[in-house]
């Protein structure tokens, strides 16, 4: 997939009425050939709604929808290039696998000896070569995903469209999956569109992706550039863990702006460090991510331009990472009283757990803070 690629789906200014409720305001975007890409979003947002448009499972109210090239506006969903995959799976638990994976194809006038060739290339894509004959109530939740994919690939649609495919599996297995589903994207080269709410899956899985809030994208991007630049307060809630401290601005001057922090002290913040606070915010914010600081034990060094210090309140150990609720010196002013200025981090293995009611230096960067005005 290359910055290059021809468009496979656009979207103009859709929008989508159900009655009074306005599920779509306004989607502009356009998903490229052979890319994989997610739609991401709190329950409700309408990420559903706008992947069974592009289905044609719905009507849309105005705009306009391509695929490939083509306006969708009077076309059905059973002649559109694209297949989906559902949560549910849809697997008819009374039929074999091949049988299931062969309904793909009921519209297909190809001869019989034809199809099984496809079902057994199919389901060899899905990593399910043999299991033709299996009945499909005898398969595992993974199991039966695959089964469920190798059905909406066989016909090689332009587009396949996937609504929270992994979210009934447990942990482990969706993991798995989640790997399973970028290697066959990879090699079957066709765009993946996905629908999920769950961030880490959206980032794991994804080459871009739209943040949608109340029917609108907030902002569509690539997984680093989202986790790192945010361009909403909201969007940086929503993606990951975000640190927020009030900010107090000092001033302006050819293109940076100089802030002072609560336990952080003076910064000065270049203009792609500034992004924009969402209108419930109450003030300019301080934004960054638990990872950026690091906990600096007695006599430890650092490299980092910064230190602050701090009180540990409350350290989880994970294992692989440990979390630690801290206390920063300096009192921040939030609705008149002077508070607690309280911040999560994490360190990754390797380092010294410290412990509970210890005093610790912090050790960090400007250029990983981020400016909500
Ligand atoms: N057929 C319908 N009639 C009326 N309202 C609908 C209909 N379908 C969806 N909605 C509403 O449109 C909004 C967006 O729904 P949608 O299913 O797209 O959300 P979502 O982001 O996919 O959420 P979830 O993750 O919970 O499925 C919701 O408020 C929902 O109640």
């Amino acid at each position: 997939m290359t910055e290059t690629a021809k468009p496979m789906i656009e979207c103009r200014d859709v929008q989508k009425h159900y009655g009074e409720y306005h599920a779509l305001r306004g989607i502009d975007l356009t998903i490229r050939a052979g890319e994989f890409f997610s739609l991401l979003g709190p329950s409700g947002c309408g990420k559903t709604t706008l992947l069974r448009t592009i289905a044609g499972f719905e009507d849309i109210s105005s705009g306009v929808v391509l695929i490939d090239g083509q306006d969708m506006e009077d076309v059905p969903a059973n002649r559109r290039p694209t297949n989906m995959v559902f949560q549910s799976y849809a697997i008819f638990p009374h039929l074999t696998v091949a049988q299931n994976v062969a309904f793909g194809l009921r519209r297909d006038p190809r001869s019989r000896a034809e199809k099984s060739a496809l079902v057994d290339e199919a389901l060899a894509m899905v990593g399910l070569k043999g299991f033709g004959n299996r009945a499909a109530h005898a398969l595992s939740g993974g199991q039966r995903q695959r089964v469920a994919l190798a059905r909406a690939l066989i016909l090689k649609p332009k587009v396949l469209l996937l609504d929270e495919p992994l979210s009934a599996l447990d942990r482990k297995m969706r993991e798995q999956m989640q790997v399973e589903l970028i290697k066959l994207q990879r090699q079957v080269g066709i765009t993946f569109v996905l629908v999920t709410h769950d961030q880490e899956e959206a980032l794991v899985m994804s080459d871009r992706i739209a943040v949608m809030f109340d029917g609108q994208i907030a902002q569509l991007d690539g997984p680093e550039a989202l986790y790192a630049r945010p361009v909403t307060r909201r969007v940086a809630d929503f993606i990951g863990v975000m640190n927020f401290l009030p900010a107090h601005i000092l001033g302006e001057k050819d293109g940076v702006t100089t802030v002072e922090v609560p336990g952080l002290g003076v910064v000065e913040l270049p203009a792609h460090q500034i992004s924009r606070a969402d209108p419930e915010d109450t003030g300019p914010m301080i934004g960054f991510r638990p990872e950026t600081m690091t906990l600096v034990g007695p006599g430890q060094n650092h490299t980092q331009p910064r230190e602050s210090r701090a009180i540990i309140d409350e350290v989880v150990y994970y294992g692989d990472m440990t979390y630690y609720d801290l206390r920063l010196d300096g009192a921040a002013a939030m609705n008149g009283k002077a508070q607690p200025v309280r911040i999560s981090m994490r360190n990754v293995f390797g380092r010294d757990v410290q412990e509970v009611g210890t005093r610790t230096r912090l050790a960090w960067s400007p250029g990983s803070l981020v400016l909500f005005r």
